[in-house]
């Protein structure tokens, strides 16, 4: 809906910047809050658009949830596990993340509730939760084949399962955590690739006994007395992740980016910019409850090419778009092998990365299960661009603007407010013109 006219000079990053709280953690930390018996007060919270959707269910189903936006606080006073009963369908918009939270934390539910949803999710099949979800005795009523709106009946006797996972994808294993964690007994998951932790991590932070393993996760039965719990959230790895990818490549940059988070499975880029040639420095490393942070000092460097294995993709996932944009300004080709699971998920992002891309003259080949992007592609402004709705989109053509001396237009930019409300502001704090 807003277009946003970009600069006509090149810039380069100076100074400190402070990102948003990370928004992965937080869905998580309302749903338990939400769940769990007692007071949960959650710091750095940012009331991004995604964020407050989530809230905004969970007090549909009963939760009591305060928002101090100024302090960044929010304090949940959670039901117990006593869902409030709702006429009203349940809208989660467009928020893919509260779809299968959502999904797990209904399945213990004995109240029949409808889940409605925005243009993007009622496309998207939910076949993969629901089908597991139901072998646990959950059951379901679509009209249109396995997508929302859909209705959900949950069980108070659901069984535990074993799922052999077919897809790496954090979201469907939090479904079956969240659901397992009321089963009557243990559900095991027999893992593909390791994904994004914060749902284990949380569960146990909250009560509940999740073991995890390199190669499986037991989600134990018997341990769902969650209780309202006090946590800070560190910031966004992947807001921050715009900043080091514009701060590598923009020449003469110097940049701090304090109290990143840095858990292992979120920061897979900081991975592949090393193999890029880049070193970035992590200084006042601490965890707080239970995730790691650090300030972050990125400094210009020269890139080359390098390939991306499977293993590490569900690492970069959100990060890809960035990631294209930064191996097309290092030197050589960089490959990104294994994204048959992204696609899988976000099909729309990977065509719509590329399809932007080209319109700034940079290509590059995209196949069922790799990228693969030329070093060395020079700026070339053919036409507007457009963040199709994609906050990730919307921030990398922002960090690609800055690159150029060409201005283009980027389309609607709001778009950004999914994740992180105030990021244009915040990146005229940090850049000067060269
Ligand atoms: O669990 C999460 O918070 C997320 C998991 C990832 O999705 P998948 O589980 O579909 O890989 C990621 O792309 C999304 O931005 C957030
Ligand atoms: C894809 C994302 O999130 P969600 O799946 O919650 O829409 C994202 O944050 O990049």
């Amino acid at each position: 809906m807003f277009d946003y006219n970009t600069q006509p000079s090149k810039f380069k990053f100076q100074g400190e910047i402070m990102v948003p709280g990370d928004k992965s953690i937080a869905h998580r930390a309302i749903t338990f809050g939400a769940l769990a018996s007692g007071v949960t007060q959650i710091s750095n919270f940012t009331y991004a658009d995604d964020l407050a959707v989530t809230a905004k269910v969970f007090k549909q189903l009963g939760a009591r949830i305060h928002t101090e936006i100024s302090n960044k606080d929010m304090i949940i006073k959670g039901v117990g596990h006593k869902l409030k009963e709702s006429d009203k369908p349940l809208n989660i918009e467009n928020v893919g993340t509260l779809e299968s939270l959502l999904f797990g934390v209904l399945a213990s539910s004995t109240n029949s509730y409808q889940v409605v949803g925005g243009d993007y999710l009622s496309n998207r099949p939910v076949d993969r939760q629901i089908n597991l979800l139901s072998r646990m005795g959950v059951k379901y009523q679509s009209k249109t084949d396995q997508s929302l709106p859909i209705s959900i009946t949950g069980s108070d006797n659901l069984k535990g399962i074993t799922y052999h996972q077919d897809i790496s994808s954090a979201q469907i294993k939090s479904s079956l955590v969240l659901a397992g964690i009321y089963a009557k007994s243990d559900t095991t998951i027999i893992r593909k690739l390791p994904t994004r932790n914060h749902t284990e991590l949380l569960a146990n932070y909250f009560g509940a006994n999740i073991d995890v393993n390199p190669d499986i996760i037991v989600i134990k039965h018997g341990y769902s007395d969650l209780t309202g719990q006090d946590l800070t959230i560190p910031g966004d790895f992947s807001s921050a992740a715009a900043y080091i990818v514009g701060g590598l490549l923009s020449h003469g940059s110097k940049l701090i980016l304090p109290m990143v988070g840095l858990n292992s499975t979120r920061i897979g880029l900081l991975n592949v910019a090393k193999q890029m040639g880049a070193n970035i420095f992590i200084d006042n490393k601490s965890t707080k409850n239970i995730e790691p942070f650090g300030d972050l000092i990125v400094k210009s460097q020269k890139l080359h090419g390098t390939t991306i294995t499977a293993k590490q993709v569900p690492f970069i996932i959100d990060e890809i778009p960035l990631i294209a944009l930064m191996a097309s300004q290092a030197s050589g080709e960089t490959i990104i092998e294994g994204i048959h699971d992204v696609h899988l998920q976000l099909s729309d992002r990977i065509r719509n990365m590329r399809v932007e891309l080209a319109k700034l003259g940079i290509i590059m080949d995209v196949n069922d299960d790799t990228i693969i992007i030329k070093g060395n592609q020079r700026i070339i402004v053919k036409d507007d661009v457009d963040s199709h709705n994609d906050h990730r989109i919307a921030m990398m053509l922002c960090i690609a603007s800055i690159l150029t001396t060409s201005p283009f237009k980027i389309k609607n930019i709001e778009a950004i407010d999914i994740s992180y409300p105030g990021f244009i502001a915040d990146l005229n704090k940090v850049l000067v013109t060269k």
